[in-house]
């Protein structure tokens, strides 16, 4: 199985459970990876056939701006499963980092893994 990876992107969204929280942007953090077979792009050495790492950042960019939810978890599920309809991604690991959240620790979050992971061929 291959990987399109996109690491430590981030984005800027309405996030937290507490009131004063609902009322600005923080950032997250995000690291995807993103199943798929490279070899038919490598092979004809084209951006039509692979996930477009480019196309696929400016998409969570939008959603984080879109949407405003309570928890990272729920960032989380609804952006894989975004994602996953969208580009037809067979399987992804997506981590979700919130950077100050917790004044002790570098980062808090979550990190999830959806879909069918494919065989290596
Ligand atoms: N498991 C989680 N715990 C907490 C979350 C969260 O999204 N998932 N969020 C908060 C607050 O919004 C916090 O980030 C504010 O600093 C607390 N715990």
């Amino acid at each position: 199985m291959d990987l399109v990876l996109i690491e430590s992107l981030a984005v800027d969204t309405v996030i937290g459970v507490y009131d004063w929280e609902r009322t600005i942007t923080q950032r997250l953090v995000l690291d995807l990876a993103l199943a798929t077979d490279i070899r038919p792009a490598a092979a004809d050495d084209d951006i039509a056939l692979t996930l477009d790492y480019a196309a696929i950042s400016e998409r969570i960019q939008a959603f984080a701006a879109a949407h405003a939810f309570a928890l990272v978890e729920t960032f989380a599920e609804h952006l894989a499963e975004t994602l996953r309809d969208e580009f037809g991604i067979p399987w992804l690991r997506l981590s979700v980092r919130k950077p100050g959240a917790v004044a002790a620790a570098a980062a808090v979050g979550v990190r999830i893994e959806r879909g069918q992971r494919p065989e290596t061929t």
